[in-house]
């Protein structure tokens, strides 16, 4: 397995300003675009736009998912033309990646000289009140992963980037997160259908079992998805501010499922035995869904986030 050290994060920034034109050599904003939601890219000024397929980036890895360009791209972004670097799809933990790969594009920005991070991703929801489309911003995380031996940080710290034990009980920041939602209600977004809540990171590629499903509803989460949690952990790691956006994609199972038992009891007619009435209501995950909503909601969304650089670029934040 290749060791990614702190040369490794230099010799990729040292590759890409070596290939940059000045005006994208140092960038204010980072933006890593989920599943099915890339098209932000297609907003921006293209006569300055500057693409590098992942392949060609030293220490970057392939992007195998589908909904997932594999590119990153310089540009400015909205009328106060932010210098922006968009990851146009991330990598998953589940397509065999360590975190350390999965997060190294963070690092590579950070060097570039990002201050605030916008990560974006297409997520199930876990709550009755949630519908799908609904956008969430993010304002905690709960990391399965993390918890039990698989954190971003694992390893020797890079003292260069932060410190040892960073806290992260403020990851999102409230200052980010109000102009968040200003940028939504000053695009149209109505208020029933952006939420802000926790995101519970799995590491996939598996779809949740109903009972997990539940077990991370029970235990504080509000939607469930298979990244953002260890970009966000190095960023805030590296000292820069984050913004975290859910699309909620697809209704996650939540209904105990049918009831073998009670059928039976049914079909030989054992009905005066039965004294519970089972929920049977299903639904199953697919990614098929997850990229249809994606591009249902992905211009709100994009329209929302080209409003939020130019807030943010108005501000001291
Ligand atoms: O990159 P994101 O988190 O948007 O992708 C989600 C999670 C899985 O990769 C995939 C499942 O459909 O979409
Ligand atoms: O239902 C889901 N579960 C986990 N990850 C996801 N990403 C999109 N939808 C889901």
């Amino acid at each position: 397995m290749t060791v990614i050290t702190e040369e490794t994060y230099k010799y990729s920034a040292e590759f890409l300003i070596s290939k940059l034109p000045q005006e994208f050599q140092q960038v204010d904003l980072g933006v890593i675009c989920g599943s099915g939601l890339g098209g932000l890219v297609d907003t921006i000024d293209q006569s300055t736009k500057v693409e590098f397929l992942y392949k060609d980036i030293p220490g970057f890895v392939a992007s195998t998912v589908v909904g997932h360009a594999g590119k990153l791209v310089f540009g400015h972004l909205g009328e106060f033309r932010t210098p922006t670097v968009f990851m146009v799809g991330r990598f998953h933990c589940y397509e065999g990646h360590t975190m350390l790969q999965c997060t190294l594009p963070v690092r590579v920005m950070a060097l570039m000289g990002i201050k605030s991070l916008i990560v974006t991703n297409a997520c199930g929801g876990l709550k009755s009140e949630h519908k799908v489309g609904d956008l969430m911003i993010i304002n905690d995380h709960l990391s399965l992963p993390g918890m039990v031996g698989n954190n971003a940080l694992i390893g020797a710290n890079i003292e260069f980037f932060g410190p040892r034990f960073p806290a992260v009980s403020d990851a999102y920041t409230y200052a980010l997160r109000k102009l968040a939602f200003k940028a939504a209600f000053e695009v149209g977004i109505s208020p029933n259908d952006i939420r802000e809540g926790v995101y519970a990171m799995v590491t996939g590629p598996s779809f949740e079992t109903r009972v997990e499903a539940r077990y991370l509803a029970t235990i504080g989460a509000d939607v469930v998805g298979m990244s953002t949690v260890p970009e966000v952990v190095v960023a805030r790691h590296a000292g820069i501010k984050v913004l975290g956006i859910s699309l909620i994609t697809n209704d996650v199972v939540r209904a105990r499922g049918k009831d073998a038992k009670l059928e039976v009891m049914r079909e030989l007619g054992l009905t005066d035995k039965i004294d519970t009435e089972e929920d049977t209501e299903k639904t199953f995950a697919n990614h098929a869904e997850v990229l249809e909503t994606s591009a249902m909601r992905s211009n709100d969304m994009q329209r929302m986030v080209i409003r939020y650089a130019d807030l943010l670029a108005a501000t001291l934040i």
